[in-house]
């Protein structure tokens, strides 16, 4: 199939969609400020009729006061002086409503963007995990800033302009018709021959608009994945190979941008000229008429006419310049509502958990009861697996069969190759995802019941990818629990021994952290980290492969406060380094999404199996 008949079946197919976002599009504005959209509406009225109108007069100014004056012997210039002056105010009128239909519009467009931003970031906060696996950060951010970018414009210009031509060329089209139905016909012809050149240039250009705002995101989602990677890129010199795939998406781009603009281009000086052509067409064939007598037409109506025929194809040059900026820009609207749209954590949990204020560490449950009491249950933190199975997609399974008793306080350790499924354990219970089928219990609720937001509050996490956010190091550590007060923050930086590093820093805890803590080691923003999970002292802790960037001695003490902290909790760790679990109650082997061995350190090194083999150094954990 080639380009021209893909290009027009797509965009058959795309007609239905984008009215259906300009109507969700309108109701936003509405919903936004409706007495704006109210008075611009009135505002770009005025100003259509009010040009118009002046346009109008210009037939009675030429046969009315100018052709007696140029009979008369002696000039009285008083009543051409008021028509004028009545003509002026009337263009005047239409400048002012036009300069307030440009104030609104602008005014009501950074509204629109102020509220489309915030409810797109609300949103985001809600979506699951599993939108951000599949998505791609760059596209999101692509949403964020180009796609809010030409929508504002469309709001603020675009729409703006198209209106104000549209009504025009409703208004002029009226006034042509009564001054001259023969000349108006003539007219429409060359118009049709107009529209024909103008949709097949639109066609076009709106689908490499469409082309070029995907292009760009895939650019931007590829810069962003090699800026985060920049060094591994550098450790493997790999970036001839980057620059060459970084180059296809550019040159893909500017393939893309280039004909979208230039279909965009083609159109304005064709529609600019065709008003020329229509001006000289209008004056040759009405002086012919006129002339020739085969139509009453006088000196009046043909200046008028050709003054209104000028305000008539300027309008449809207008609303095909812009008709391809709105075209764009549906295209960007219609990411942003699908962002909006995308449906977010689903949580039907009725049992909430508030913190005891008054007693360090505890919790309790409010389970409501059939009777519509709610019954206060203190947490105990025991965890029960109860034959988990779960895949990320649906074709393909990640945990079998998984069942554990985490009984409370104890210290649950899983091990297991890369990729053996322990994080994906950890991402059951806080979760992140939904299991498939068995059942989790957090005291015997099924998690299921637990409002997501308090189960989560009620685990404290710690990941091997630390995230900081940009503040100081006390915020940073006080982003675990924000009423804690300074003295618990130190206290939590002392046991998680990261108070050593935090002294040597310029301005110890008032060190400022930029971005992801660009000027701390990975080992640093470890401890950080779990100083942030034990100032939230919460009953239940998880820690995937949280100590594994820490050298092993600051590890041993780190690990010795950790213990302290674990201490009456129930704790699940991940780690790859046997050491720091060997004193765990449990220790969970993993193989491919199956517990194959389970017991404590002294069992199975008994047992003489897996894990025997892996901590006599026998087997390594790849
Ligand atoms: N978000 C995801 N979407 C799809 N598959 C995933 C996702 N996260 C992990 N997986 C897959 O699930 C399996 C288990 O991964 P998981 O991260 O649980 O392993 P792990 O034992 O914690 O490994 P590691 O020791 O490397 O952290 C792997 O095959 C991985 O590719």
């Amino acid at each position: 199939m080639n380009l021209d008949k893909a290009v027009e079946n797509k965009n058959s197919q795309n007609t239905g969609k984008r009215s259906t976002i300009l109507w969700r599009l309108l109701k936003l504005v509405a919903s936004t400020s409706p007495w704006m959209l109210i008075a611009s509406t009135i505002a770009i009225i005025l100003t259509a009729a009010a040009n118009v109108l002046g346009s109008l007069f210009i037939e009675r100014l030429i046969n009315v006061y100018i052709i007696p004056l140029t009979k008369e012997a002696q000039p009285n210039f008083g009543p051409l002086l008021h028509a004028i002056a009545v003509m002026f105010g009337c263009y005047a009128i239409g400048f002012i409503s036009n300069y307030l239909f440009a104030v609104l519009m602008a005014v009501l467009a950074q509204k629109v963007q102020y509220r489309v931003r915030l409810e797109m970031f609300e949103h985001m906060e809600k979506l699951p995990i599993s939108y951000f696996d599949e998505n791609d950060y760059g596209d999101i951010m692509s949403c964020y800033t180009n796609d809010i970018d030409t929508l504002q414009q469309m709001i603020s210009q675009s729409i703006p302009q198209f209106m104000n031509s549209a009504l025009n060329l409703i208004f002029v089209l009226g006034a042509m018709l009564a001054l001259s139905w023969q000349l108006t016909i003539f007219t429409l012809i060359v118009f049709a021959l107009s529209i024909i050149i103008v949709r097949f240039l639109t066609v076009r250009s709106a689908h490499y608009f469409q082309l070029q705002q995907k292009e760009l995101g895939q650019v931007n989602g590829y810069n962003e994945e090699m800026l985060n990677g920049l060094k591994v890129i550098k450790v493997f010199s790999h970036e001839p190979e980057v620059e060459e795939d970084f180059d296809a998406y550019n040159e893909s781009l500017k393939v893309a941008s280039g004909k979208a603009h230039t279909y965009a281009t083609i159109l304005f000086p064709i529609m600019g000229n065709m008003g020329n052509l229509l001006y000289v067409l209008i004056a040759i064939l009405g002086g012919a008429v006129a002339i020739n007598r085969i139509a009453p037409l006088s000196l009046g109506v043909i200046g008028a006419f050709l003054q209104l025929s000028k305000q008539f194809a300027m309008p449809i040059a207008q609303i095909s310049q812009q008709l391809n900026s709105i075209v764009m820009a549906l295209a960007g609207a219609e990411r942003i509502f699908k962002l909006e749209d995308q449906p977010v954590e689903i949580d039907d949990g009725d049992v909430t958990i508030t913190k005891d204020e008054n007693v360090k560490g505890a919790w309790h449950w409010n389970v409501p009861q059939k009777d519509g009491s709610v019954k206060k249950v203190t947490v105990k933190g025991h965890i029960v697996f109860d034959h988990v199975n779960f895949g990320y997609t649906p074709n393909k399974q990640i945990l079998y069969d998984i069942s554990i008793d985490a009984k409370p306080g104890m210290k649950v350790a899983l091990v297991g190759e890369t990729g053996a499924g322990k994080t994906t354990i950890s991402n059951m219970i806080n979760r992140f995802y939904e299991i498939n089928s068995g059942t989790i219990t957090y005291d015997g609720i099924p998690i299921s019941r637990i409002k997501k937001d308090d189960l989560r509050q009620s685990l404290s996490i710690v990941l091997q990818d630390t995230h900081m956010f940009t503040g100081t190091v006390m915020d940073n550590i006080r982003f675990g629990n924000t009423d804690a007060s300074d003295d618990d923050v130190y206290q939590a930086a002392h046991l998680s021994h990261a108070d050593e590093f935090i002294h040597h820093l310029d301005e110890g805890y008032k060190t400022i952290i930029d971005g992801n803590g660009g000027d701390l080691s990975q080992g640093q923003m470890q401890l950080l980290s779990i100083a942030r999970a034990m100032i939230a002292d919460e009953p239940v802790m998880i820690l995937d492969e949280a100590t594994s960037s820490i050298d092993t001695q600051t590890e041993k003490l780190v690990q010795a406060g950790m213990d302290n902290l674990l201490a009456g909790r129930t704790s699940f760790v991940i780690a790859h380094r046997l050491s720091t679990i060997v004193n765990s109650d449990l220790i969970l082997v993993l193989d491919h999404g199956h517990i194959i061995e389970a017991g404590n350190h002294e069992q199975l090194l008994k047992k003489k199996g897996y894990y025997y083999e892996l901590y006599t150094g026998k087997k390594e954990i790849e």
